[in-house]
Formats: structure tokens, sequence, C-alpha cells
């Protein structure tokens, strides 16, 4: 596209909003429109480019009809609650949304789902390439390893994470049953306490560690008498995520209406 994309950042003071400032900042044809957080934030009124030490003339502000105005995408790291607020306000709009908030319920999947056939919408629960690398291999490995091999997702997070298991655990979970024809929500076992008896073969655990700084890190283990297979995703920086967003903004605006994820955007179908 040859004109810039005009961009608007929601949760604008939180750790991915103001990584994705930074990435936008930073992509070329890509511009900061807008950046908004929730009324009542410390960041209202400030620049947006306080925390990346670059002046930018954008103020974080609460207004998002204003935002909307002349926005190509909103691109959304929050809360459900808040996402889905700005969802119904993207799709009145027409403007096209980057989804990267996790720990949604089914009637808010629903709803992005419902949405999706108005606007544009890249919804992802891990924007990195890796991760999405690793969704691939992990199809492959279930595959493989699909008779009596025992399998386990394990996951930690920094201790500010708000949502357990992550979203790309549950997604790792997901991309596993279907390569095994089961049903995630008959076959997973979130965490374990007390006499637990033996372990049922067809389940796929959950274990989940909230600890200091650690950006990210999932495990996928398939074990059995003699060996295990164990493969590893860790993120070391947010970036890998925002710039993965932008990415998948700047692909969306050649797109027709409709829902993709981050394996739609990076060609991996
Ligand atoms: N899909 C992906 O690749 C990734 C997803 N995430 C997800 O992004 C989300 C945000 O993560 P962080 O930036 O670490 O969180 P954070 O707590 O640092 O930031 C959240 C932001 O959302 C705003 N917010 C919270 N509740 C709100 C509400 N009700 N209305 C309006 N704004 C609200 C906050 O003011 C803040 O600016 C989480 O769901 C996390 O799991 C995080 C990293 C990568
Ligand atoms: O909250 C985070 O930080 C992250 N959340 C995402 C998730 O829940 O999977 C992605 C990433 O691991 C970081």
């Amino acid at each position: 596209m040859s004109k810039a994309l005009n961009v608007v950042i929601v949760g604008a003071g939180g750790r991915m909003g103001r990584t994705l400032i930074e990435s936008v900042l930073s992509t070329p044809n890509t511009k900061l429109h807008a950046a908004i957080d929730r009324s009542g934030s410390d960041f209202i009124g400030q620049d947006a480019g306080l925390f990346v030490g670059k002046k930018t003339g954008v103020i974080v502000s609460d207004d998002l009809a204003t935002a909307l105005d002349g926005a190509d995408v909103l691109i959304d790291f929050t809360r459900p609650e808040a996402t889905l607020d700005y969802l119904a306000a993207c799709t009145s709009r027409g403007v096209s949304m980057i989804i990267g908030t996790t720990g949604f319920d089914d009637a808010g999947k629903t709803a992005i789902k419902a949405a999706s056939e108005k606007i544009r919408i890249v919804f992802a629960a891990n924007y990195s390439v890796g991760v999405n690398l690793t969704f691939k291999l992990l199809d492959i490995a279930s595959r493989v390893l699909a008779e009596d091999y025992d399998i386990e997702i394990i996951e930690a997070h920094h201790r500010h994470k708000v949502d357990a298991p992550s979203g790309t655990a549950l997604r790792m979970g997901e991309v596993i049953a279907n390569a095994l024809g089961r049903d995630l929500k008959q076959c997973a076992v979130y965490g374990r306490e007390g006499v637990t008896g033996e372990r049922d073969p067809g389940t796929i655990g959950f274990a989940t560690v909230r600890a200091g700084d650690v950006v990210g890190d999932h495990t996928a283990l398939f074990a059995t008498n003699g060996e295990r297979v164990e493969i590893t995703h860790k993120a070391s920086s947010r970036a890998t995520f925002a710039n993965g967003a932008v990415r998948a903004a700047r692909w969306l605006a050649d797109q027709p209406v409709g829902l993709y994820d981050m394996q739609d955007v990076l060609g991996l179908r």
C-alpha cells in the first residue's frame, strides 16, 4: 500500500502497549494515529513516546471516538472486557482490529467471530514467528507420537500476568488435540493436587509458573517409556510479539473482511 497505515494503539501505557508504540514508530509507512488508555490511567495526557524516549506529538487519551476518525487499524493488547468494547466501536466504524488479548471465555470468542463478518480481524494468542512455527512442529510431533506418549504443556510468565494457563499454552493444547482427533475441553487437566490416581493416557496436562520477569516460556512434553521429546519456545523480549502484531496489521490491510490468525499472516496454513 502507498498511503501510510494509520494505527491506533489501545492499552498504550501497558507492557505491550509501550512496546507496540515503539514498533509502530520504527516501521516504515506506518503511522501512530492515536494512543488510548482507560479513563483514570496515569498515562492520559502524556506523550505516547514517553517510555521509548521519542517525542511523538501523539498524546495518550481516553477519547476512542476521536481516535477512530481516520484510523485504519486498532491494535489491542488489554483485557477481554476492554477488547469487547473496542470491538463494538471498531465494528460500527469499519476499523480493522489486531487482537492480542488473552483470557476470553466462549462468549467473547463468539463476539469476535461475529464481528469478523463486518470487519477484518487478526486474533492470535501469540504474534511471535517462533511460537507460530512451534504450533506447526507440535502438529507434526502429535501425529508421529500419537500412540503411548503422555503429553504435558508447561508455561512460565512474569508475576503480573492475570490469566492462566496462557493463551499460547491453550492454543498449543488445541493444536495437539486437533492433530490427535481429541476435544481439548474433554481431555485437558489443569494442574494436579492431592491423591490424583495414575495418569489417564488420554489427557493433556497443563502446568503454570508465575515468577519474576519471565517474558514467556512454553514447553510441550511428549513422554513415553524410554524417551521424551520436549518442544520449547522462550521469548526474551516483548518486541517479538509487538513486531508480529504490526506485521499482521500491515498484512491485514490487503485482505478481505474476515477472521485470521498469525498462521495466515505468516503463510503457515
Ligand atoms: N498475543 C500475544 O502475542 C501477546 C498477548 N499478550 C496479552 O496482552 C494482554 C496485555 O498484556 P500486558 O501488556 O502485559 O498487560 P498490562 O497490564 O501491562 O497492560 C494492559 C493495558 O490495558 C489497559 N486496560 C486494562 N483493563 C482495561 C479496561 N477494562 N479498559 C481499558 N483498558 C484497560 C491497561 O490500562 C493497560 O494499559 C494480556 O491479555 C496478555 O496475555 C501479551 C503479550 C503477547
Ligand atoms: O501476558 C503475557 O505476557 C503473554 N501472554 C500471551 C499468552 O497468554 O499466551 C503471550 C505471551 O506468552 C506473553
